[in-house]
């Protein structure tokens, strides 16, 4: 699902008036007309409804949405924030509102009766918002965030920018955003979810041939019919074709990440798994993980030996492995010589971190993924998330590799700047060793997608979706990363049928 800024929305939104061709006010209508059949599915006629009105076209769906709202029988009341003047749209919804005189329109409102069953609906600002919300406007936002009851934004919540950080000190506060046609940039960013809340897209029929034809760099991933075939398993496979995955990690007394990895990458369907081990720690690994191969590091407590790995398909390298000398080298030779699917995670990101000459030494098409404390070592601080994917992008195209900048919304990027975010996973997976996992997936798929940028997308995705049965499963406290790997039993089943 595409990403549009809020000038091709615009556009989208003309260019489908002019040539569907639809007046202005139906499609009004009809978006107005989506948000009523979402609040009649989700909310029975008991709530009370408070829209709140800018004088914009936002203010004018809000309007539209009063009075349809009330035509299926539900309590409604309007406030006004901003007067009875405003847009085009939205005078003419406010003589349409006034005529039904069944619903009351007030300048203010006395929020100390507000409960649980109220439901506000926030039509303030949507995306013609041009600076932050201030002085009265400000004050009566804050009353609503502070009031009881479910809080629902048409559009966007009103404070947040589309296409940038939001600045200002008042947003509202969303359970619900209901937006229009495609997500915007803002929904991804972590620092805007307290705002946002759980958000839904809803079609209006703008033109599909223009928002094809239009150019972004940012999409939502979505499993397809083509995707799911990947990771078909022939019938007369065997399992060289299935891939060979070698997983370099841990190290004595920091086997979990190892095993972690190893499950996930097992279950994700590869067909031969080496780990390379010191010989301390063989036991461990043939205990958990028969199925494993051994390469056995001449070492006892690091992991440096350089075994060739030439046969592989794909190589996991970093999780828990430490900074010894050894291991620095180690991976520098696996840098300058290994031919298949490179992952770095964790320590080998650090690594890199810290010697950046070792950053020019990366195989194109490498796959990294850092959550946002190591992503900082490789490019400096930023301080909130627009930030952080301007250094993605610009990181991806430098090194044309495939970064996975892990955290809610993870946003997987190519050597083009081209960024897909996954909607899948949650905080319950905010628990160590997630990540090693996430790693494991990765490797398993790896062979048979045999691109990086569409592996790391579907391993993303994957991965959270495991989470997600998980935390229905076993709920958000008690969930691990263990359970997430017998989930994946469920996350593949669903994939294959
Ligand atoms: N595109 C589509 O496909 C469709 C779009 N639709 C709807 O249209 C919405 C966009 O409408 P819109 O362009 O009229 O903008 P909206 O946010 O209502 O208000 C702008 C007004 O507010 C003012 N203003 C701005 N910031 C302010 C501030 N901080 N404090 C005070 N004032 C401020 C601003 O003033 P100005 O910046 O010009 O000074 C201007 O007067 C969109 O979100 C969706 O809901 C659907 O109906 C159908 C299909
Ligand atoms: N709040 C959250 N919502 C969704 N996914 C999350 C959340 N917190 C963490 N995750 C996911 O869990 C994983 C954590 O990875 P990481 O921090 O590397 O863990 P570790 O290194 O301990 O294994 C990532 O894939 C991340 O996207
Ligand atoms: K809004």
């Amino acid at each position: 699902m595409k990403i549009l800024n809020v000038q091709q929305i615009r556009e989208a939104d003309q260019f489908t008036i002019k040539n569907e061709p639809i007046a202005s006010i139906d499609l009004m209508e009809r978006a107005s007309g989506q948000v009523v059949n979402w609040v009649c599915k989700h909310f029975s006629n008991e709530h009370e409804i408070i829209v709140l009105a800018g004088s914009g076209n936002n203010g004018g769906d809000g309007l539209a949405i009063a009075r349809l709202l009330s035509n299926q029988n539900y309590s409604v009341k309007v406030v006004l924030i901003m007067g009875e003047s405003g847009s085009d749209d939205f005078e003419q919804n406010l003589d349409r509102l006034k005529s039904l005189k069944k619903v009351e329109i007030l300048n203010d409102f006395n929020f100390s009766n507000s409960n649980n069953d109220y439901i506000f609906i926030d039509a303030i600002f949507g995306s013609g918002l041009s600076r932050p919300i201030e002085g009265d406007i400000a004050k009566f936002v804050q009353k609503v965030n502070e009031a009881k009851g479910i809080k629902l934004a048409v559009d966007i919540p009103s404070g947040v920018f589309a296409d940038e950080p939001s600045p200002g000190e008042t947003i509202f506060k969303s359970d619900f955003t209901l937006s229009f046609q495609v997500p915007k940039l803002a929904f991804m960013m972590a620092e805007n979810q307290q705002y946002v809340g759980q958000f839904e897209i809803l079609n209006i029929g703008l033109s599909e041939e223009f928002i094809n034809n239009c150019i972004s760099d940012y999409s939502i991933y979505e499993l397809t019919k083509e995707l799911k075939l990947l990771l078909k398993v022939d019938s007369i496979a065997h399992k060289g074709i299935r891939g060979r995955a070698t997983i370099i990690a841990g190290g004595h007394a920091k086997m979990g990440a190892v095993i972690l990895a190893a499950k996930g990458t097992l279950h994700s369907g590869i067909g031969l798994l080496s780990v390379q081990v010191c010989p301390l720690c063989i036991d461990i690994i043939q205990n958990q993980i028969p199925e494993a191969l051994i390469l056995e590091d001449e070492n006892d407590y690091v992991l440096g030996s350089f075994l060739g790995y030439n046969k592989q398909d794909v190589l996991v390298f970093g999780p828990a492995i430490g900074f010894a000398n050894k291991t620095i080298k180690l991976l520098e030779e696996i840098l300058k010589t290994f031919k298949g699917q490179l992952i770095l995670d964790a320590d080998a990101i650090t690594i890199l971190a810290k010697n950046r000459e070792m950053l020019e030494l990366l195989p194109e098409g490498t796959i990294l993924t850092p959550h946002h404390g190591e992503f900082k070592r490789l490019v400096g601080n930023y301080s909130n998330n627009f930030e952080a994917l301007m250094q993605l992008k610009s990181f991806c195209k430098h090194h044309k590799v495939v970064v996975v900048l892990k955290g809610k919304f993870t946003a997987v990027c190519n050597e083009k700047g081209q960024v897909s975010f996954n909607t899948t996973g949650n905080q319950g997976m905010a628990k160590g060793g997630s990540g090693d996992l996430l790693c494991g997936i990765l490797a398993g798929i790896a062979p048979r997608v045999q691109n990086p940028f569409e592996t790391a997308k579907l391993a993303v995705y994957l991965h959270g979706f495991s989470g997600d049965i998980s935390l229905k499963e076993y709920g958000e406290n008690y969930m691990t990363p263990s359970t997430m790997i017998s989930n994946l039993k469920d996350t593949f089943k669903k994939v294959e049928n």
